[in-house]
C-alpha cells in the first residue's frame, strides 16, 4: 500500500480546483453548480464499467505500493477520484470562460445543412475503426476501447447539441478542452515515468511523446474532455431554449423551469419553429452591446438567464434612441426620432397581442419587416419585452433626450437652469431606466412583491439612477462642454458670476471645482437615501445591482481624487478592471 496516487491529486489536480473555486465563488450560481454536480454524476457512471473492464483485462495495472488498496469494481479509489476532479476542472473553467455568452444567442442555426451530417459520419467512422481496434486482439486493443467508448458518448452529445454547437464561439470551446487536455498530459507523463501507474505492453502501440505519454493515455485525455465540454454544451443548449421560452413568452412574469423540467423537454424535441427575426435581433443587440461597452457587457453577465436577455434589449433601446439624437445632422431630425419613437413605442405597447413572436408578426405583413429592418429605432422597440415594461418610463425618457435638444450655445439656451430641472432632467434620463429595469427584476422573480413595496423600491431606484446620472454630469463637465452642453445649473453658475456660455468657451476655469464637488455631494446624498433598498431585492440581482452601482460611485471618487491631485485626465476617466474585478467580487461575495 502506498499514497503516490494520492499525492498526484494532492499535488497536481486538488490545488488548481481549490483555486479556480475560490476565484469563482461569489460568481456561482446555483443553476451552474447543478450543471457541474448532474455531470460529474454522468461522468462517474459512464467511465464506471469501461475503466472496471479494461483493469479486469490487465490493459493497465497500478503497482501495490502507489495505491490504498481501496477498490470499487476494482477501480482503485484514487481513479475513482479523478473522474470527479477532471470533470469539476474541466467544466469548471468552461463555466468562467463562457460566462459572458447569452446562450439564447447561438440557436440560429447559420451552419451548412450537411455540417452536422459530415460530422455524425466522421464520429461513425471512428466508432467502426475502434471496434475493428478491438477485434484485432492486438496492440491496437487499448485504442480501440478508447475510441469505441468515447466515440460512443460524443456521437449521443453531437446528434443533441450539434447545430447548436456549430454557431457556439469555437475559441472557448477549444480552451476549455484544451488547456485541462494539456495539463493532464503533463501530470500523466509524469506519474507513467514514475510509475504510479503502468499501460501494459502487448494491447498498446508503445508509441510514447515525451519519452513516458502513450499515444493512447493522451488520446484518452483529449476525449475525456471533449466529453466533459460537449456535456457542458449539450445542458447548455437545453437551457438556451428554456431561456428563449422565457424571453418571447406572453405571461409577463415567468423564471425558468427547473432543470429536470428543462432536460425533460430538451430531450422530447417537441419545438414551435424558432422566432428568427427575434434571434436575429438578440445577436444585433448582444454584438452591439459588446462593441460598444464591454464593461457593460461583462456586467451584464452578472444577471442571470431571462433577465439578462431582457436587459439587453433595454439597453439596445436606450442606445438607438441616444445616438439617433446624438448624431442627427439638425435638431429637427432629432425632434422627428424622438417623435417617431414615441409612436411606436404607443404602437408596440397597445398593440392586443405585444407579446406575438416578432417573426410570426413581421410575416404577417412584408411591408412592416422591410420597415423594420430598414430602421434600428424600429428594431429596437420592436424587441423590447413589451409584456414586463410599462410604457410611461419610456416615454419619460424621450422627454430627456427633449430636454437635451434645447442646449443651443449660438441662441444661448441652456435648459439646466435651476437645481430642479438638474433633477427633473437626471429622473428622465437615469431615474426611467433603473425604473425600467427594476419592473424587468419583478418579472423575472418568484419572489412576491405587493404593489406597494414594488412601487416603494422603484421610487428608491430612481433616486438611484438620479444619483448615478450626477456622478456622469460630473465626469463629464468637459467633455460635454465640448459638445456645448451645460448641465450645471445656471444659478449654480451665478453664485460664481459665471454663465453657462462661460462654461464652453473655457472648460478648465478651475473655479469650475466647486460645482464638480457639489454634483458629487449631491450623488452621494441620492445615494445615501436609496443604498438600503438594495437589500429588499431578490437576491440574485443584488450583487450585480451593487456592482454596478458601486462601480460608478467609485468614478465619483477617482473624479475627486484626480481633481485633488490634479492629474490631468485625456478622455473619459475609467475604473481600472482589476479596481472593477475586486469590487464585483466582494459585492457578489457579501450578497452570495
Ligand atoms: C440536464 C439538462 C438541462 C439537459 C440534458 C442534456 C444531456 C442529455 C446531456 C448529456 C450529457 C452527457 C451524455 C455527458 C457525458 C459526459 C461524459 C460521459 C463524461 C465523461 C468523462 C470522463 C472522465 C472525466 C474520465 C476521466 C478518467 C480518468 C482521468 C482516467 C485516467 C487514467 C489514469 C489516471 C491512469 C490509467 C489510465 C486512465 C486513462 C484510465
Amino acid at each position: 500500500m502506498g499514497y503516490d496516487y494520492w499525492m498526484v491529486h494532492l499535488t497536481w489536480t486538488i490545488p488548481p480546483a481549490a483555486l479556480f473555486t475560490v476565484a469563482y465563488w461569489p460568481f456561482f450560481t446555483r443553476l451552474e453548480i447543478w450543471k457541474i454536480v448532474i455531470l460529474i454524476n454522468v461522468a462517474v457512471y459512464a467511465t464506471i464499467p469501461w475503466d472496471s473492464f479494461l483493469i479486469r483485462n490487465r490493459i493497465w495495472t497500478y503497482p501495490a505500493d502507489a495505491v490504498v488498496g481501496w477498490t470499487l469494481f476494482d477501480i482503485p479509489i484514487e481513479e475513482l477520484f479523478f473522474f470527479v476532479i477532471q470533470t469539476y476542472c474541466t467544466s469548471l473553467l468552461y463555466t468562467i470562460l463562457t460566462k459572458h455568452l447569452v446562450l439564447p444567442s447561438f440557436l440560429l442555426d447559420r451552419s451548412k445543412p450537411w455540417a452536422k451530417n459530415v460530422g455524425s459520419a466522421a464520429i461513425t467512422a471512428g466508432i467502426g475503426f475502434g471496434a475493428l481496434c478491438i477485434m484485432t486482439k492486438s496492440s491496437l486493443t487499448y485504442m480501440g476501447l478508447i475510441l469505441s467508448w468515447a466515440l460512443s458518448v460524443i456521437l449521443f452529445q453531437w446528434s443533441l447539441c450539434g447545430s447548436f454547437l456549430l454557431s457556439f464561439p469555437k475559441k472557448q470551446i477549444f480552451m476549455s478542452i484544451l488547456i485541462p487536455t494539456v495539463y493532464l498530459w503533463m501530470v500523466d507523463r509524469l506519474s507513467l515515468q514514475r510509475g504510479t501507474w503502468v499501460i501494459e505492453k502487448g494491447t498498446k502501440l508503445d508509441i510514447q511523446f515525451w519519452g513516458f505519454l502513450d499515444i493512447e493515455e493522451a488520446t484518452f485525455f483529449l476525449l475525456s474532455n471533449v466529453m466533459v465540454v460537449l456535456g457542458m454544451v449539450t445542458m447548455d443548449h437545453a437551457i438556451a431554449l428554456a431561456q428563449y421560452d422565457v424571453v418571447t413568452s406572453d405571461s409577463p412574469g415567468r423564471s425558468l423551469p427547473s432543470l429536470g423540467k428543462m432536460a425533460w423537454s430538451y430531450m422530447a424535441q417537441r419545438r414551435k419553429p424558432l422566432d428568427e427575426g427575434f434571434l436575429d435581433g438578440l445577436c444585433a443587440a448582444v454584438t452591439e452591446l459588446s462593441r460598444k461597452s464591454q464593461s457593460m457587457y461583462l456586467g451584464s453577465a452578472m444577471f442571470q438567464d431571462g433577465l439578462r436577455v431582457d436587459l439587453i434589449f433595454l439597453y439596445s433601446f436606450c442606445r438607438v434612441i441616444d445616438d439617433l439624437v446624438d448624431e442627427a445632422p439638425s435638431r429637427e431630425k432629432a425632434q422627428e426620432s424622438i417623435k417617431e419613437a414615441s409612436q411606436v413605442l404607443h404602437w408596440r405597447f397597445s398593440e392586443k397581442s405585444p407579446k406575438k413572436p416578432l417573426y410570426d408578426y413581421l410575416q404577417a405583413d412584408m411591408d412592416r419587416k422591410q420597415a423594420l429592418k430598414a430602421s434600428p429605432l424600429l428594431h429596437s422597440i420592436a424587441l423590447l419585452p413589451a409584456s414586463r415594461l410599462s410604457l410611461g418610463p419610456l416615454l419619460e425618457l424621450l422627454s430627456g433626450f427633449v430636454m437635451d435638444l434645447g442646449f443651443s450655445f449660438e441662441k444661448q439656451e441652456y435648459p439646466i437652469e435651476t437645481e430642479e430641472d438638474l433633477e427633473v432632467y437626471a429622473q428622465r434620463v437615469a431615474g426611467t431606466v433603473a425604473a425600467g429595469l427594476l419592473e424587468l427584476v419583478f418579472s423575472h422573480t418568484d419572489v412576491q412583491y405587493s404593489p406597494d413595496k414594488q412601487e416603494e423600491i422603484i421610487q428608491a431606484g430612481q433616486q438611484m439612477g438620479k444619483a448615478l446620472q450626477y456622478v456622469n454630469i460630473a465626469r463629464d463637465i468637459k467633455r460635454d462642454a465640448a459638445i456645448k452642453r451645460v448641465y450645471i445649473p445656471t444659478v449654480w453658475l451665478k453664485t460664481k458670476n459665471l454663465t453657462p456660455t462661460d462654461v464652453v468657451t473655457n472648460p478648465d476655469n478651475p473655479a469650475l471645482a466647486t460645482f464638480e464637488d457639489r454634483m458629487l455631494l449631491k450623488a452621494d446624498h441620492a445615494y445615501q437615501m436609496s443604498v438600503q433598498a438594495i437589500d429588499q431585492l431578490p437576491k440574485d440581482v443584488r450583487g450585480p445591482i451593487k456592482t454596478t452601482i458601486e462601480s460608478y460611485m467609485m468614478i465619483g471618487q477617482m473624479v475627486r481624487k484626480a481633481r485633488r491631485e490634479s492629474t490631468k485626465i485625456e478622455g473619459k476617466l475609467k475604473v481600472p478592471l482589476w479596481r472593477r474585478l475586486k469590487l464585483a467580487w466582494s459585492a457578489m461575495y457579501v450578497n452570495h
